[in-house]
């Protein structure tokens, strides 16, 4: 790394010991210093342990204050006790408060406080450390706040007041808060009212419910803007310029795990006051030409369509909703029938069965990124033809029995699945992972299921497969016509119609519903293109995790 010139260098008192602390553009480091020497067995050794150098990268300090040594904490009201000793020699100091690295991808706010024989010295050490933060342009300084109070356990205003404000307030950054009064409030809201210039971003607290909101809100914001349709399937969108910040108060909070790597709310709002930004692919869902939703997580026809239908009629019981309705639905083991044409991402790097993850950083993200935005939209628009032709103008056409049609834009890891529906998926290559689940027996359906869970590839076995795609069609097999408009009721007549022609069979229903993001979509024939990057995130991906996990401080130096 190109070395940095030194813009402070000074010895100052840290816990009773002295300590060499230098800041330089990038990185804040202190260094014991040796004062006693101890001779053992003829070898002089230092009178402390090794390890006591630390960093902390400047861009991932939070905050530095004055510290007040006879009242404590001069702005922020922490209260902190001088060590006698220091207090007569050191009376001026200064806290700085950093990330720091907790177990599993979780981030903490930690403090180190320094103390100085001079206030002068004080003085220049805040407001250098000030100047170095305020140079981070990436930063935000105003934000608007959504909570959604009836989101997962309904914990949301508690844990936004608790856990989140006080570092909001610690890095000085100012918020507009509003309390959701009722479903699609917040992208109303954003749509329509919201004086988004004066921000630098939005924040919802609440699960991926919220989260769809603030994407449904800022996206058709941005297309009214700019004079784009969002009813033309072919049209390209315009990518929002505001980033999204998620405080995980869901059920699922899958965006937020799969692009940080935990749900945890400290977590997700450190990554906000840091600035962090992570592109996200955006999946447009058409019927007949006209806008139905958007989706960033997973589509799910059959199982995960019938899994939320089943659990919408059961949000008194909050998370275990899912676990109860996705065991009664294992149970019903419907499949459905129907034609999926898609059209193959062939020009891109990575494919769904990669061992490597998509993390901070991705190449790959970089890489198709880059493609996307030099030559699209080259997609072909000879429409798929839908007789027995397998492959035709670059689409593929599959017609059978599903049990399930998922298509992951992102890994969806989850807590109930850490390595998600498509493990290999990215966050931001502009493709979605099509999985398809054919007609299988209960037992080898629940084997997929479980390698959800476990290490085993639940792609390889013979009645799965998935592709990676740019967009993709759905048509169910007993379409009647366009305008099916009342789903459930024609999905009922058509039960009993064919059910009545085979009297001995199981019968499925003819149609299941979509699950996009965790709405129910109206229509069962749907049209799904995925726009690169669309939106961003205040996030950076999932991190690597250092190779040696028992290291007392992964900032150590
Ligand atoms: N004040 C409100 N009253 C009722 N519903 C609301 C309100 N605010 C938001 N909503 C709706 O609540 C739904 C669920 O919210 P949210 O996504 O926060 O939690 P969840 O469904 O428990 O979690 P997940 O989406 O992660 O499974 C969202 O679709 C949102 O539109
Ligand atoms: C019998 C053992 C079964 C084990 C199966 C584990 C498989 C879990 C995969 C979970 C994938 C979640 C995908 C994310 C979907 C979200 O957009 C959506 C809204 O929050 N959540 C659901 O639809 C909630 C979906 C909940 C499904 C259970
Ligand atoms: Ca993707």
């Amino acid at each position: 790394m190109e070395k940095q010139p030194r813009l402070l260098a000074s010895q100052l008192l840290l816990k009773n010991s002295l300590f060499e602390v230098s800041l330089n553009r990038v990185l804040l480091t202190w260094t014991e210093i040796p004062t006693k020497k101890k001779r053992v067995s003829g070898v002089i050794h230092h009178a402390f342990k090794v390890g006591t150098s630390h960093g902390v990268s400047v861009s991932e300090i939070l905050a530095v204050k004055e510290l007040d040594v006879d009242s404590g904490t001069k702005d922020d009201g922490r209260w902190q006790k001088m060590p006698q000793k220091s207090s007569e020699a050191y009376p001026y100091a200064f806290t700085v408060s950093y990330v720091e690295r907790a177990w599993q991808h979780r981030w903490r706010c930690s403090d180190v406080t320094f103390h100085c024989l001079e206030g002068a010295l004080c003085q220049q050490w805040i407001q250098t450390i000030r100047e170095q933060l305020a140079a981070l342009t990436s930063r935000p300084k105003h934000l608007l706040v959504y909570i959604n109070p009836y989101g997962g356990k309904q914990q949301g205003k508690r844990i936004y007041e608790q856990k989140v404000a006080p570092l909001f307030i610690l890095a000085s950054i100012s918020t507009d808060v509003i309390v959701t009064e009722h479903a699609n409030h917040a992208r109303d809201h954003l749509r329509t009212e919201a004086e988004l210039k004066q921000y630098d971003g939005v924040v919802c607290v609440g699960g991926d419910g919220m989260f769809s909101e603030m994407v449904h809100g800022l996206v058709s914001r941005t297309q009214r803007d700019n004079g784009v349709d969002q009813n033309s399937p072919e049209e390209k969108l315009v990518p929002c310029t505001l980033r999204i910040g998620i405080i995980p108060a869901g059920s699922t909070d899958c965006i937020c795990y799969a692009t940080v790597g935990i749900n945890d709310p400290v977590t997700s709002a450190l990554h906000i006051i840091v600035g962090d930004a992570q592109p996200m692919d955006v999946c447009s869902v058409h019927h007949n030409n006209t806008f139905l939703r958007y989706s960033v997580s997973l589509l799910g026809y059959g199982f995960y369509g019938d899994v939320l239908a089943d659990s919408e009629r059961k949000r008194w019981m909050g998370p275990a909703r899912y676990d109860f309705s996705g065991f009664k639905t294992f149970l019903t083991h419907h499949y459905y029938e129907g034609t999926v044409s898609f059209l193959p991402a062939t020009d891109i790097l990575g494919t769904p069965r990669d061992k490597t993850r998509c993390r901070a950083g991705c190449f790959i993200c970089q890489h198709n990124g880059q493609l996307y935005s030099e030559d699209a939209p080259e997609i072909c628009e000879t429409d798929p033809d839908v007789s027995d032709s397998e492959y035709k103008g670059g689409w593929q056409v599959i017609r059978g029995k599903f049990l399930a049609i998922n298509a992951a834009s992102m890994s969806c890891a989850c807590p109930r699945s850490p390595k998600g529906l498509s493990p290999a998926a990215h966050l931001a290559d502009g493709t979605t992972d099509l999985i398809l689940v054919r007609k299988c027996s209960r037992f080898n359906f629940l084997r997929h299921l479980l390698r959800h869970t476990s290490k085993y590839d639940q792609f390889d076995m013979t009645f799965v497969e998935v592709h990676r795609v740019r967009r993709f069609r759905f048509t169910p097999r007993y379409c009647q016509s366009d305008s099916e408009l009342d789903l459930r009721e024609n999905g009922k007549r058509l039960f009993s119609q064919i059910c009545r022609d085979h009297p001995a069979c199981s019968c499925s229903p003819a149609y299941s519903s979509w699950n996009c993001d965790g709405e129910i979509l109206p229509h069962a024939a749907i049209e799904v293109g995925v726009h690169c990057q669309l939106i961003k995130l205040f996030a950076r991906g999932i991190e690597e995790q250092p190779v040696f996990e028992d290291l007392p401080n992964p900032c150590a130096i």
